[in-house]
């Protein structure tokens, strides 16, 4: 299939027309080829999520690799990377190969699965992240999200063992003994809630912890769900000095603050917590300075009786792929280069997916995009959503830009909107 997009905006530059044939951006056009008329979009390489739960295998009634991979694809991705908090849990080359087929078979995005850093996310011992490396999956993302590698002899070894094939250890920095008990943010409302406070330092701690192992083993460290501004400072110091740190933040925490507890709706309970103005904006800076590389989505489905109950009962987590686009552009406007390199070129390179976040202009470059359609103003509504739970915090909110279409090494995934399987 061949396809025209014609008067299509490259990066909000002038309108130009885009070949698609052969899977690749070609500079001729293609006789029969499908013409799109894409007057007023926007083309951005196909965007790159390092941080999705799809919860297959195990919990299939939140999502599965499908549901999961049809909502990336409405969202403008290509590829996710699937966190390893599965059931089984995705510690062995066994299950990181299953979801990975899976992801072929949905064929809708590049499906990359993480591996566990320690068997069964227990923390007591290294999973076998050779096999995993050398399994069809290609693992090189290994992390224990959900919970923090939390003895630092571990996570020195972990940081040893990647380092032979250039693989990246993604933290869920949260040092557990200053967490017992945590249900929000640990702050003047959490006081006035009476909720039990997870406090910044109990991330900045771990962060400064693994920066200095990182630093000393000379391997690489990915921080997931950056949400201080402590975390902000001593990532800039480690990048300062060469420390082989990356980072990311979620739409979520670009967005929203700590007071979205007051009315004790669990849809905005997320680990870690909404945290204050202050830390919004500090996370804000982060990312223009480059301090964090990337928008990770954190996606975490999750079924209607663990979100819709008490909030102490309820699990911690809520929906990003479809909606993460609108929440960047609403935060920045539409500095396209600054959205292109932070949710699709620096995610690509720090998943090691070649052929994702390429240069659209050039011929040649796999055929991974996305058109937005910038001047549109949409309503989340909940129900519309195709993954298949319903825990989205911006239910009814207008947020700007839709996703016109996403093309996957030139198939279209995505057309008028919707999903084309
Ligand atoms: N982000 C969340 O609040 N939840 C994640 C795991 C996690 O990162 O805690 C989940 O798997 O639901």
């Amino acid at each position: 299939m061949a396809y025209l997009l014609k008067g299509v905006s490259i990066l909000g530059a002038a309108p130009t027309d885009l070949h698609i044939v052969d899977g690749v951006v070609s500079d001729t056009p293609e006789e029969g080829a499908e013409v799109i008329d894409a007057t007023g979009l926007v083309a951005l390489p196909g965007l790159v999520d390092v941080h999705t739960h799809l919860r297959e295998p195990g919990r299939e009634d939140a999502e599965t690799v499908e549901t999961g991979s049809r909502a990336a694809a409405l969202g403008g991705y290509t590829a996710v990377c699937a966190m390893a908090n599965t059931s089984p849990v995705a510690d062995t080359a066994g299950v990181v190969e299953q979801v990975w087929r899976l992801g072929r078979e949905a064929g809708l995005v590049d499906v990359q699965p993480i591996g566990a850093v320690t068997v069964g996310l227990a923390g007591k011992q290294m999973a076998e992240l050779g096999a995993m490396a050398t399994s069809a999956a290609n693992v090189r993302i290994f992390s224990d999200d959900g919970f923090c590698v939390a003895d630092p002899k571990l996570m020195r070894r972990a940081l040893e063992y990647v380092k032979a094939f250039d693989g990246v250890i993604a933290q869920h920095a949260e040092e557990p003994r200053l967490t017992e008990g945590a249900q929000m943010h640990e702050g003047e409302v959490s006081t006035r809630l009476g909720l039990t406070g997870w406090p910044a330092v109990a991330e900045e701690a771990i962060i400064a912890r693994d920066v200095l192992l990182a630093e000393h083993v000379g391997s690489r460290l990915h921080v997931c769900h950056v949400s201080t501004a402590g975390s902000v400072e001593v990532l800039r110091q480690a990048k300062a000095r060469g420390v082989r740190v990356t980072a990311e933040v979620t739409p979520h925490h670009l967005l929203l603050t700590d007071e979205r507890a007051e009315g004790y709706d669990p849809v905005f309970k997320v680990n870690p917590p909404l945290r204050t103005r202050d830390d919004v904006e500090a996370l804000r800076q982060a990312l223009r300075d480059g301090v964090i590389d990337v928008v990770a989505t954190d996606h975490a489905p999750h079924a209607v009786q663990d979100k819709e109950c008490e909030w102490s009962y309820a699990r911690p987590g809520m929906l990003g792929l479809e909606t993460a686009l609108s929440i960047v552009l609403s935060v920045y406007g539409p500095q396209w280069d600054l959205i292109a390199d932070r949710m699709s070129t620096a995610p690509a390179r720090i998943a090691g997916l070649t052929g994702h976040g390429g240069d659209l202009t050039k011929a040649g470059t796999p055929a991974n995009l996305t058109l937005v359609d910038p001047s549109v103003q949409r309503v989340v509504d909940p129900a519309e959503l195709a993954s298949r739970s319903r825990n989205t915090p911006y239910a009814g909110m207008t947020l700007p830009g839709r996703i016109v279409a996403t093309f996957l090494r030139g198939e279209a995934t995505v057309l008028d909107g919707k999903a084309v399987k």
